[in-house]
């Protein structure tokens, strides 16, 4: 059976650097399904679906098409043919996604297609997440919840973003992001079997040595 690797975590814990690096060292694909929830929530922005009608998000989803590259070297996603891997990291994705990943509707529509896609992954894959470890590959091989200070996470998705933005803007990403998403998925403690790594004063090195040691 292919190998797959399974990371949550709360966001800026590191788990989309980390687990690329995971996949890259040990020759499997990579799946980012936060990207997944990320482009719908683009295309609504797109279309100008009202993101808190979950009917029509819902109907949205359920008609969208999704081509991603899962080569944890040049990982890509389009939806509905728009290639939309730049725009999803845009702050006005970032900002409404949440409401878009707590319809219930678009998580189980998503979690079948992330579903389908680890199972059809010969070579193996590291899938990260929220929810991969605890609904999406609850069996998979290894499973990693990755942590890390809130001041921490802050830190990192601003040194990401560049000096001149604004600080609560991307505390609000980060801390009012997790206490919305973590209504729907139990990221914030670890399902009985799943390993905690707290990134906080680890390099990114590091992590991925940790997590591609506890493969068999
Ligand atoms: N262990 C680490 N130490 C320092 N910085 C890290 C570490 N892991 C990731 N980063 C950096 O933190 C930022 C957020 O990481 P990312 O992988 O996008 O997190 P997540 O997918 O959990 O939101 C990136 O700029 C990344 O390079
Ligand atoms: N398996 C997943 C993955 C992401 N989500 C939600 C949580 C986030 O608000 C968005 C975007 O996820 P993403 O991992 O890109 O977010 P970060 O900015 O890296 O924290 O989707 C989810 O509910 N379930």
């Amino acid at each position: 059976m292919p190998l797959v690797v399974a990371i949550d975590g709360p966001s800026g814990s590191g788990k989309s650097s980390t687990a690329r690096g995971v996949a890259s060292r040990l020759g499997l694909d990579f799946l980012d399904t936060g990207a997944m929830y990320r482009a719908v929530t683009w295309l609504a922005l797109h279309l100008g679906v009202d993101r808190t009608d979950t009917d029509a998000v819902a109907a949205l989803v359920s008609g969208a098409t999704f081509d991603i590259s899962v080569d944890p070297r040049s990982p890509r996603i389009a939806i509905n043919g728009h290639d939309v891997t730049r725009a999803i990291r845009e702050p006005e994705v970032s900002a409404a996604v949440s409401s878009v990943a707590t319809n219930l509707a678009v998580r189980e529509h998503l979690v079948a297609e992330q579903q389908r896609m680890i199972r059809a992954a010969e070579r193996g894959i590291v899938a990260e997440g929220r929810d991969i470890t605890t609904v999406v590959a609850p069996d998979a091989d290894v499973r990693v919840l990755l942590v890390a200070d809130p001041a921490a996470r802050v830190a990192r998705r601003q040194a990401e973003l560049g000096g001149e933005v604004d600080q609560a803007a991307v505390t609000d990403q980060v801390i009012r992001r997790d206490r919305d998403d973590s209504t729907v998925a139990r990221f914030t403690e670890a399902a009985p079997g799943v390993t905690v790594i707290d990134s906080t004063e680890q390099s990114l090195a590091q992590v991925i040595e940790a997590i591609c040691a506890l493969a068999p």
